[in-house]
Parts: structure tokens; sequence; C-alpha cells
């Protein structure tokens, strides 16, 4: 399968009062096409903040993207202009986010924020841009598609606002789409029905998903291929029935113990002790060393690299090394 998101040592810091926030720090992965890849970790892992550098969005001048590659589809986007990026940007890529809300314009008529692209990227006239807008409203499985379309943003419910923000993303044919916590606002019934809308439309046009999430169930239903952040860093991936089956790094067996289990009734849910460390304190060391059963003295002064250890499945953990060595 030919790579389509090609992500190389990516890293992306935040300038603040008080220090420097490595968000991204030196951060590698593919998304290959027609694959859903999910990165999965807690809040502040740094999941966003890697898909708003491929999408060009890092808030400056305190955020930038200070080293690595992005290629898509071959082209390197970091020596890209603001209007090369434009270009490709809510066309070849399109990204949608937890609140929709926050995407859409509240003045503009959703039909009218429907055929923007369409206008801008695809270059319909009006007529044939509304025309596909209304289709585009019902491919996305919303009735009275024309009336939809003369509504304002606040009058829809959160679940059709996520519906309409998909189709924005999928209207003009995109080769990625970038999804961040789509569903993490909705509730279970409309997050699988979004979901399983997502999974369709990849199917049908041959997409790739990037897909942001904290919810290891959303993983397990999605994913071909998961990349697991902590601190910045990717600590493990590999493809999704492995990493469920044979989890390598203390923090993925953490995740993966903390998800509740059907038919399983647990006293308490486990949740993985400690918290993830300050990012303006890291230091030279497993950044999960203190929340980590198995911590030896190496953790706590050496980064582990991240390596393969077979099936694909690559880890960042001490633990390792030995394993590693023979591979
Ligand atoms: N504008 C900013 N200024 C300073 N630090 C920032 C800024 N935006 C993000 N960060 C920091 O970058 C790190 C990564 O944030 P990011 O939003 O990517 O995490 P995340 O894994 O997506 O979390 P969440 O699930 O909560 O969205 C965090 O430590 C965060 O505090």
């Amino acid at each position: 399968m030919n790579s389509i998101l090609d992500i190389e040592h990516l890293r992306t810091h935040f300038k603040t009062d008080d220090g420097t926030v490595r968000a991204v720090d030196d951060v590698s992965f593919q998304v290959r096409q027609g694959e859903i890849v999910c990165i999965v970790g807690e809040s502040g892992s740094g999941k966003s903040i890697t898909a708003m550098s491929v999408m060009g969005l890092v808030e400056g001048p305190a955020g930038r993207v200070v080293g690595g590659n992005i290629r898509f589809d071959g082209e390197e986007l970091l020596k890209l202009s603001r209007n090369e990026l434009r270009t490709i940007r809510g066309n070849e890529i399109a990204m949608i986010f937890q609140e929709p809300m926050t995407s859409l314009n509240p003045v503009l008529k959703i039909g009218e924020q429907l055929m923007e692209p369409l206008i801008e990227h695809r270059k319909l006239n009006k007529k044939a841009a509304r025309k596909r807008a209304i289709e585009l409203i019902n491919e996305v499985g919303i009735s009275r598609a024309e009336q939809i379309a003369d509504s304002y943003p606040h009058e829809l419910s959160g679940g059709m606002l996520q519906r309409i923000m998909i189709a924005i993303a999928i209207s003009c044919g995109p080769k990625l789409l970038i999804a961040d916590e789509p569903t993490t606002a909705l509730d279970v019934t409309i997050q699988a029905q979004i979901l399983d809308m997502l999974r369709k439309f990849k199917e049908e046009s041959n997409m790739s998903i990037l897909l942001i999430t904290h919810d290891l169930g959303v993983v397990a239903e999605m994913a071909d291929y998961v990349v697991v952040m902590y601190a910045g860093k990717v600590v493990e991936e590999g493809e999704v029935v492995a990493l469920f089956e044979n989890p390598k790094h203390p923090y993925t067996q953490g995740l993966l113990k903390s998800k509740p289990i059907i038919n399983q009734r647990q006293e308490e849910l486990y949740s993985i002790p400690g918290q993830v460390p300050n990012p303006l304190e890291l230091v030279p060391s497993c950044y999960f060393h203190e929340r980590c059963a198995h911590c030896m003295e190496i953790c706590k002064t050496t980064q582990p690299a991240l390596k393969e250890v077979g099936n694909q499945q690559k880890v960042a953990c001490w633990l390792y090394e030995e394993a590693t060595a023979n591979v």
C-alpha cells in the first residue's frame, strides 16, 4: 500500500513565559492509502498538535514546527507557502474537529458553508454548488436537505452539525481526512452512526483517515493501525489486532486495562496511577517512568528509542532492549 502521509521526526514546540513546551517531540509514522490510523493517548500527549502541524494550523508565533518532515502524497508540506497549503487544505486534506460549532460560521446558512469549498476548490458555479450541497446533505443521512441547507448552525443538533462537518470535509473528495475526537461530544448512538458513516465514505472513496481519539472503543472499532502517544512522543505503534492482543509498552497495557470489558463486571475500573508529567519539566528519561510498575534505573536517566519488536509492532521501552537486539 502506498503511503499518503509520511511524518518523519516531527517536532512542534510552543514558547511560553515559563519555557518551551515540546508538544510534539520527534514523532514519525505513516498513513497508507485507504487505511485508518488512530492516534491514541491521554489529554496533552500531543495528538491534536500533530494533526494541526499537518494542516499547517499551529498557532504562531508561540507555536512552531521546528523540525522534521511532513510528506503528503509525495509532497513536502512544510516547504509550501500559505497559499499553496490553502489549496491542499479543505481539498486534498480535510479536517473535522470535536466541536463542529467552532468550525462553522454562525451567521452563514449551512448550504452556503457547504458551497464554499465547492466553489473555491472545485470551481463549481453557484447553481451547481447548491445542487451538490443538497446531495451532500442527503449523503450524510440528513432528510429535508433543502430545508437544512437554508438553516443556520444554531438550528441544528450536535449530531447533525457533525454530519454537516463531514459533508463539508468530504465535499472535495479528500485523499486524507483528519478527524480530531469527532464523536467525543456526541451520545453513544449518534457516535456509532457517525463512525459507521466515516468508514463507509472511506470504503467508497479509498480515502485515508487519521483519527485522533482517547477512546479505545473507537480505536478497536475503526483502526487498521494504532499510534500511541505519550508526552509528545510515540511510545508504541502497530497493527490494531497485534497491539490489542499483545500491547508491549506498560502505558499501552495500562490504557487497555482501563477500558471496560463487556460481560466482565469489574469492582472498580483500573486507572493508570499518577499523572502525565509537566511538559515544562521533562528531563532525559522515559517520560512514563514515574507511573510505571516496571521502572528500572535506566528508565530514569535515558530515553528509550522506538524500535521494532517484530510483527510490525514498535515500542519505546527499556524492557524490550534485549528483545530488540535480537530482531
Ligand atoms: N498554544 C499553546 N501554548 C502552549 N502549549 C500548548 C499550546 N497548545 C498546546 N500546547 C501544549 O501542547 C501539548 C500537546 O497538546 P495537544 O492538544 O496536542 O494534546 P492532545 O493529546 O491532543 O490532548 P487533548 O486530548 O486534551 O486534546 C500539551 O502539553 C499542551 O499543553
